[in-house]
């Protein structure tokens, strides 16, 4: 901060006290001036960024900046303002600038602070000064697209934006176009085809994970009829999205925005929309048999998640409640699945499942150059070797991200990277309902929930999944092969599952919270090189890197 070149240095009243106050190219500081007769205490001189009497704001989280008019209603609060006296005795000339401050659990609020300057001339000059520092952080969005769904988690979605979020936007002077949906897809529909997507620097979404899916499907859509790529072929490299999508949080468990920006907040999301902060992601590519089906960044889950998705969707009227009830009802029900996954294993470069290495925006995994990748890629011997593993399991999950969320803090996978081109497969085999409870507490609590005897966790960077009444006879021949008969395999699932009728039991793959009902399928998580680079959340944070 020292080594900043002063742009201006003024002695200008806040609060009431005479303040040195700094604008650098990085920073704007104040610090009370300290009469020299009173004793210099260490915090004053040598503090930290806001000792007593010293405060520092960085350039790049000013919100706002405006000449304050004085002796009038303030326009923020509708209330008269007292003007505070400053020793010259003069209080004609104030300007307010409003900045990020961080408070706890990773929220952050907009705060005001208001400089009184000996005259209008000086009071313009720092306006000036620092609305030309703001003008060059061209990363800040100006024109946004704005989604509202009204009827996602309590339905709060236009409230929660028209109270929380549309005052910050205008305080940052954003522009923005509002559509409430009216329909699941209207978002996607609209982005697919009709929204002049040149007009904006981002859309925004706020609801829950599932209309994030929406907007997401929606762009990424849009993008490659655009340029005439074909989303539909497994192989296709897909062209990068040019626009950011930042989230509100107003949906029932919100674990996109929980998982990138560490809690889910409005006010937050709102304070780094403003501020131009982006974080990539990972991108699933679901296909069945060469078809494209859909894109995830979160969860694919099968059995469990997908089975409390499917009796939650019944209940929509609970709210984010549907979600509990339906927890219990499917945890009782205990029904577990068989099939074949197979999947390709992500180099070691990039970590593992259980290293405890938490993904943080900036997190250096995530930032490893595709040419560094390919260096390890090149010296790992497994690295195109599929492996197959045949069970039993109540739920086969594959997270994208740590998918971090209210319920579960620190998430299904808690040490998953946002953006490192892998998803952890974690395998849940079939197990007694005490075990599952256990494992699944485990998720709410420090404790490992990976370290079990019916847990696996893999880091893969492809896998395929086949339920066992879709497989292929060559496939059963296969099994028969390795020695066990279908007759009696069959007559095993009826003498280990209780409420068995002899037809097999079909879950369906919960999507980043929507139903996918195919059971066979291949997921891939596209490369930096394809896209996720280039799908930047308009809501990560910074701050995220403070591990
Ligand atoms: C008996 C004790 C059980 C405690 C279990 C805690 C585990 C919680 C782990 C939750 C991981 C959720 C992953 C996120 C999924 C979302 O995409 C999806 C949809 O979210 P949305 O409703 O659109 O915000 N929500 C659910 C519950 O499937
Ligand atoms: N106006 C609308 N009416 C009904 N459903 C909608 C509307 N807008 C979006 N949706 C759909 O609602 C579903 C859930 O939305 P989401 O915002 O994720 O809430 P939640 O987190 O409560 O599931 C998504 O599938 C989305 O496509
Ligand atoms: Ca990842």
């Amino acid at each position: 901060m020292e080594k900043q070149p002063r742009l201006l240095c003024s002695q200008l009243s806040v609060g009431g006290r005479v303040c040195d106050v700094t604008l650098s190219s990085s920073f704007l500081s104040w610090r009370e001036v300290v009469d020299s007769s009173k004793k210099r205490t260490a915090a004053n001189v040598y503090g930290p960024l806001k000792a007593a009497g010293s405060h520092c704001v960085p350039v790049c989280e000013i919100i706002a900046i405006q000449e304050t008019e004085e002796d009038c209603p303030s326009t923020n609060v509708g209330k008269w303002q007292k003007v505070p006296q400053n020793p010259a005795g003069s209080n004609q000339h104030a300007f307010t600038v409003s900045y990020v401050e961080r408070t706890l659990k990773h929220r952050w609020r907009c705060s005001e602070v208001t400089l009184h300057c000996p005259d209008r001339k000086l009071c313009l000059q720092w306006v000036q000064a620092i609305r030309e520092q703001l003008a060059l952080l061209t990363i800040r969005p100006k024109r946004l697209l704005v989604y509202i769904n009204p009827h996602g988690g309590k339905q709060r979605g236009k409230r929660i934006y028209e109270q929380k979020v549309a005052p910050i936007f205008s305080r940052a002077s954003i522009t923005t176009d509002v559509i409430v949906t009216e329909r699941a897809n209207h978002a996607r529909d609209h982005l697919k085809t009709e929204a002049d997507l040149k007009k904006y620097d981002g859309v925004v979404c706020v609801g829950g994970d599932g209309m994030f899916s929406e907007i997401m499907h929606g762009l990424i859509s849009r993008t490659q009829c655009d340029s005439g790529v074909d989303q539909s072929c497994a192989d296709e490299t897909l062209i990068p999205c040019g626009l950011r999508i930042g989230i509100i949080p107003a949906g029932s468990t919100d674990c996109i925005c929980y998982a990138t920006v560490g809690c889910n907040d409005p006010v937050t999301s709102a304070l780094h929309i403003v501020v131009g902060d982006s974080q990539p992601l990972d991108v699933c590519s679901v296909h069945q048999n060469n078809a494209f089906l859909r894109y995830s960044v979160s969860l694919l889950g099968y059995g469990f998640y997908g089975d409390v998705l499917m009796d939650s969707e019944r209940k929509r009227w609970m709210g984010p409640a549907r979600y509990d009830i339906s927890g219990v009802k499917t945890f009782l029900s205990h029904r577990y699945y068989e099939g074949t996954i197979s999947f390709l294993p992500a180099d070691g470069s990039v970590g593992t499942p259980r290293d405890k290495i938490q993904c943080r925006s900036g997190c250096n995994i995530c930032q490893l150059p595709s040419a560094d990748k390919a260096v390890y890629k090149v010296e790992d011997k497994n690295k195109d070797v599929w492996q197959v593993i045949r069970g039993k399991f109540l739920a086969i999950n594959a997270a994208c991200m740590s998918c971090a969320c209210p319920r579960s803090p620190k998430g299904l996978s808690p040490s998953a990277h946002l953006a490192d081109g892998t998803a952890d497969l974690i395998l849940v085999r079939k197990c007694s309902r005490l075990d599952f409870l256990r494992h699944l507490l485990r998720h709410t609590n420090k404790n490992d929930q990976f370290d079990h005897p019916f847990v696996e966790v893999y880091r893969v960077r492809q896998f395929r999944f086949t339920p066992r009444y879709q497989e292929t006879d060559s496939e059963l021949d296969l099994r028969e092969a390795e020695g066990s008969s279908s007759k009696h395999f069959f007559t095993q699932i009826c003498r280990e599952h209780q409420a068995c009728s002899c037809a097999p039991t079909h879950s369906s793959w919960n999507c980043d919270g929507e139903i996918l009902p195919h059971g066979a399928i291949q997921v891939s998580v596209q490369g930096e090189q394809k896209w996720s680079k280039n799908i930047p959340m308009g809501n990560s944070s910074s701050e995220v890197v403070q591990s």
